[in-house]
């Protein structure tokens, strides 16, 4: 029989767990290409240097427009290209429809829309469209409420008499007012403090939470340790307190619930709620109504306006380009009126700005994560039950081969030689597919009413004697510029 010492038990039996470990984080051969996980950390450390997005880029030139890593215990397979993340979507997005079941999309126990999957998003994504609509969403009287709010908006610029501002605070108010008339059925002023606290929490929730960073792939145990080492009990704390102003708002609506007189969208959600009370595993909850009401609040908000603030940034850092969209403006509508979307067609300029600033504002660099729900092959490579799928939008908008010199602010990219817009299709910022982004006819009204009114209205330029804000961007849930001032001049 053979004698082992401690130590020789304790090499064998290190040796022996490292080559299990090994073993289980190789790749197996028909999965895409990627850089060598290791044993215990798989590729952790291959995107953790802060820097997601570079860190993509790079392993996209080293291992191809399809790469796969091993992050916590799955395998993640970034998808690069909008050919591929088009064609993948329409050929295979059957398989793939669902979110995965990560730490970040589970804050809300996968309840609401973006996080959840099955009946419970299928549901809850015809539910919502179809009642946003009815309420007004990217019809003719809504425009005529958004316009309101731009008005409201402008005059308040008005206030700050042309001295250094920073304006994400207010355009967010402004901005989230729109679809949470259609939500709660009012409207804040913009220095209401309550309101105030809620925008402020929700910003912190964006610029804090990585859809894509280290803490969304980490073990679920992990985000318990003492100590907080990963950020998650904060991320907690202020995920709960965003949420009181959700369950306030219900709370007050249900007091108030009169079933002849439906105002708004949590009206409707109530009404049905009861109308299925009796219904076997109902979705119609307490639960998902309050989820639904947080997404629309945050997607409703933070990500129009951090369009905005990255193209008023590229307005100023380019002046030519705004006295150029000022032009089109004032001599296709004049002074006396704000422009409408009656004019758009006859704003290409103007257009082609909005579209270069979501281009390369590039706020959601990648889709919310996708979900393989059953074994599939795509360009010969396998996508196995159970790995997440990140779409690069950045790949996408950043294409040399589509938008030549792509780090310049060109809006002249997207007009042709006389004059009109061409190639808007290109732009992938709302993504593709049954799960494209809910909000995109919103978002592309309020861009096109709230730019063209500011830009008809207002110069806006750096406070004098300080540089030019900078194109550097931080991502958190979105992409958003590093905070700046700016100076709004009323034109004469
Ligand atoms: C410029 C503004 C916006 C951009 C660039 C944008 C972009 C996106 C993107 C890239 C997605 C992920 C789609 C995917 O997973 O493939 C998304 C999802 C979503 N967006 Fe937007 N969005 C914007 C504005 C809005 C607005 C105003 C609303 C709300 C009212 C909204 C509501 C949603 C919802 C609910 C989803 C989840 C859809 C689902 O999972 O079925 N978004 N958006």
């Amino acid at each position: 029989m053979i004698q082992w010492t401690y130590l020789e038990l304790f090499i064998f039996i290190t040796v022996g767990l490292f080559t299990w470990l090994w073993i289980r984080s190789r790749r197996p051969n028909n999965y895409p290409p990627g850089p060598t996980p290791l044993p215990l950390i798989g590729n952790f450390h291959n995107i953790s240097d802060g820097d997601f997005l570079k860190a993509v880029r790079d392993l996209r030139k080293k291992h191809g427009d399809i790469f796969s890593m091993s992050l916590g215990t799955y395998w993640v397979i970034v998808v690069n290209d909008a050919d591929n993340i088009r064609e993948l979507l329409n050929s295979r997005g059957e398989k793939m429809l669902d979110r995965p079941p990560i730490y970040i999309l589970k804050l809300n126990d996968s309840y609401g829309i973006p996080s959840a999957s099955g009946r419970l998003w299928k549901e809850h994504r015809t539910f919502a469209l179809n009642k946003l609509k009815n309420f007004g969403f990217g019809k003719r009287n809504f425009e005529s409420r958004i316009l309101e709010e731009v008005e409201v908006f402008l005059d308040s610029l008005k206030g700050f008499e042309e001295k250094p501002v920073d304006l994400r605070d207010i355009i967010n108010i402004s901005i989230s007012n729109n679809v949470m008339s259609i939500v709660i059925g009012r409207r804040f002023d913009y220095d209401d403090p309550k309101f105030k606290y809620y925008i402020d929490l929700l910003g912190h929730n964006f610029r804090n939470l990585e859809v894509a960073g280290v803490l969304a792939f980490l073990p679920e145990i992990f985000t318990k340790i003492p100590g907080d080492p990963f950020g998650a009990h904060k991320l907690d704390d202020l995920i709960a307190k965003t949420r009181e102003f959700y369950i306030n708002e219900v709370k007050e609506h249900k007091e108030h619930f009169d079933d002849n007189n439906i105002n708004d969208f949590i009206d409707a959600f109530i009404k049905e709620m009861r109308e299925r009370k009796d219904e076997e595993n109902t979705t119609f909850t307490d639960k998902q109504l309050t989820a639904v009401v947080g997404d629309l609040f945050s997607t409703g908000t933070e990500t129009t306006s951090t369009t905005i603030m990255w193209a008023i940034l590229y307005l100023i850092r380019n002046k030519h380009i705004q006295d150029k969209m000022h032009q089109e403006i004032v001599d296709v509508v004049g002074h006396s009126r704000l422009p409408n979307m009656a004019d758009k067609p006859h704003l290409p300029y103007c257009e082609a700005v909005i579209l270069e600033a979501l281009r390369l504002g590039n706020i959601v660099p990648f889709a919310i994560p996708y979900y393989v729900t059953e074994d599939f092959e795509y360009k010969g490579y396998m996508f196995p039950k159970g790995a997440i799928i990140f779409l690069s939008i950045d790949s996408a908008l950043s294409s040399e081969k589509t938008f030549p010199n792509s780090d310049e602010f060109n809006p002249d990219r997207f007009i042709d030689a006389d004059g009109n817009l061409h190639s808007q299709e290109k732009i992938l910022a709302f993504s593709a597919g049954r799960r494209v982004c809910l909000g995109e006819s919103l978002a592309r009204m309020e861009l096109f009413l709230y730019l063209t009114s500011m830009v008809q209205r207002y110069e806006f330029l750096s406070p004098e004697g300080q540089d030019l804000p900078s194109t550097k961007g931080h991502l958190g849930i979105t992409r958003t510029p590093l905070p700046y001032d700016c100076r709004a001049v009323l034109r004469s």
